[in-house]
């Protein structure tokens, strides 16, 4: 699934309209029916519906909607919310098609008039505005928006939420607080985006014929999907030994906080990875290593002396603290170490200055920060940081040569190549201590099973919510659910993976 800013999708539409030569009457009809279908079987018969629709092509696939559903028998009503004048080419033609069939066409151009009509709506289907906007939403739609937002009705919106751009740095002022929105073709940035996604309320995303050709060079921004996750694990050699699945180093933990780094190494066992070591304060190797049978530890002031080189992997940072030893470790690994490494926590605002100078440019760096430490790394507010993230990251990756995880809700990935992916897998559960660190194990596992450190980051992401999706589900819930549950979880993603 292809996620788009406004100008990509028009590119993606013109190339499909002009090179292909799909008609755009026929991406309309396309689009207005793939709705249509969607909404009659939520149907029972006497419900009136409202479309509302604007000027341009979002309400031209409204003027489609409304004639599929009149045709079928269903009370729809089709308001035009703009004058005559404004409804030009594919709307205007399907407008026409609307009224040849029998539609009779009602008029609000004013909030009254909008109101009136909207009194006995029961569905309200909103096809005011599209990816066209742009800036704040001016009258009298603002209006119209609010509106349908007081009103009771069940509100469907075609596309986007009338009032959200599509692309970054929109506020979701004055916008369109929708039930369920159906895009069309692609999914829009702005859906994955904390200030303008709970406005699409449950999303879907309908193909509407743009064929496949139109997207490739044209967006590089996908969804992490489990038939992706499932095209990169590898099979289990049965001739493999405990060497082949990667020799593993996690820097981390100390006297009073052993426990982040104990599930980082739990969890990249249960990804798979054949070797760990824990390299930590000494006072804490005994309360770790009674957690963790199953791996090896050493004294992290042996750091210095050790050869990196044995290592397929290194991850440092859960709860390695912020001291001047912490920042002298990570300045040695950072520079010494030539197998991929992966950075969180503590390590990243050590690493903050080294990343910057882009000391391990050519070198695998993964970074998985939470918005706090990517704002600190980046010397911003983390509001902006928010409303911007994918060109933050996408800046940010480029020009240190890292490859960043961006946990939120929708964790962003993003390759120094301009790679991007968003994952949507994951409740709210784990917003709890200790799931960071998780995540840092599964990264590091996969980081030295695949070669290409953005798969690694993906599909790490996306085992690491469905590891919680899937306990939350059976034994847990969002409420009680443990990092350390997470870790037990990971069993259950392999055998619905394999
Ligand atoms: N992609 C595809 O392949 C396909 C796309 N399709 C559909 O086309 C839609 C995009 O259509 P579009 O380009 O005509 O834009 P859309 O949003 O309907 O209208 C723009 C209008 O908004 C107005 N306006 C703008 N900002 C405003 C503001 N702040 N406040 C108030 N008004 C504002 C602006 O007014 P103006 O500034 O011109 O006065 C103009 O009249 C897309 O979302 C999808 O539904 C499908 O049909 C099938 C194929
Ligand atoms: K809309």
């Amino acid at each position: 699934m292809y996620i788009v800013t406004a100008q990509e999708m028009y590119d993606i539409e013109r190339h499909a309209i002009g090179e292909v030569g799909i008609p755009s009457v026929v991406l309309m009809e396309t689009a207005g029916r793939s709705i249509a279908s969607e909404i009659v079987p939520q149907l029972k018969g006497p419900e009136q519906i409202m479309v509302a629709i604007g000027a341009g092509n979002n309400g031209g696939d409204g003027w489609v909607i409304a004639r599929v559903l009149l045709e079928k028998g269903y009370q729809a009503i089709a308001v035009q919310t703009v004058p005559d004048a404004k409804i030009k080419g594919d709307a205007l033609l399907n407008k026409q098609i609307f009224e040849k069939v029998g539609g009779h066409v009602e008029y609000a151009t004013t909030q009254g008039d909008f109101k009136a009509k909207m009194r006995k709506a029961d569905i309200i289907i909103d096809a005011i505005l599209g990816i066209g906007t742009r800036g704040d939403v001016r009258e009298p739609y603002k209006g119209f928006i609010n509106s349908i937002n007081e009103s009771c009705a069940t509100v469907i919106s075609v596309d986007i939420p009338s009032g959200i751009e599509a692309s970054e740095g929109a506020t979701g002022k004055d916008a369109v607080q929708a039930d369920q929105t159906y895009m069309l073709g692609a999914a829009k940035l702005s859906a994955f985006l904390p200030k303008t996604a709970p406005y699409f309320g449950e999303w879907q995303l309908l193909d509407i014929g743009l064929p496949r050709i139109s997207f490739e060079s044209r967006v590089n921004r996908k969804l992490t999907t489990i038939a992706d996750v499932r095209k990169t694990l590898q099979k289990r050699n049965p001739f493999a030994h405990k060497g082949t699945y990667g020799k593993g180093l996690i820097v981390g933990g100390s006297e009073f906080m052993p426990g982040s780094v104990t599930m980082t190494v739990m969890a990249a066992l249960r990804t798979g990875a054949g070797l760990c070591t824990v390299a930590t304060e000494k006072a804490a190797i005994p309360s770790i290593a009674a957690n963790c049978l199953e791996a090896m530890y050493k004294d992290r002031a042996g750091i210095p002396e050790m050869d990196l080189s044995d290592f397929d992997g290194i991850a440092m940072g859960p709860g390695m603290g912020q001291d001047k030893t912490a920042g002298e470790l990570v300045n040695n690994l950072f520079r010494g170490a030539e197998c991929p490494l992966v950075i969180d926590a503590d390590a990243l605002q050590h690493a903050k200055e080294m990343l910057h100078a882009g000391v391990r440019k050519g070198r695998a760096t993964l970074l998985t920060p939470h918005p706090g430490e990517m704002a600190r790394l980046l010397d911003i507010e983390i509001g902006e940081l928010l409303a911007n993230p994918f060109s933050y990251s996408a800046r940010f990756a480029e020009q240190t040569g890292s490859y960043v995880l961006l946990k939120g809700k929708h964790t962003i990935v993003t390759a120094p190549d301009g790679r991007q992916s968003v994952n949507n897998t994951g409740n709210a559960g784990l917003a709890k201590g200790g799931t960071g660190d998780v995540l840092t194990g599964i990264v590091l596992a996969l980081a030295m099973q695949q070669d290409d450190p953005f798969e690694a980051l993906r599909c790490a992401c996306h085992i690491h919510g469905l590891s919680a999706d899937i306990q939350v589900e059976s034994a847990h819930s969002e409420h009680d659910l443990l990092a350390t549950d997470v870790v037990k979880g990971i069993g259950a993603v392999y055998r619905k993976l394999l």
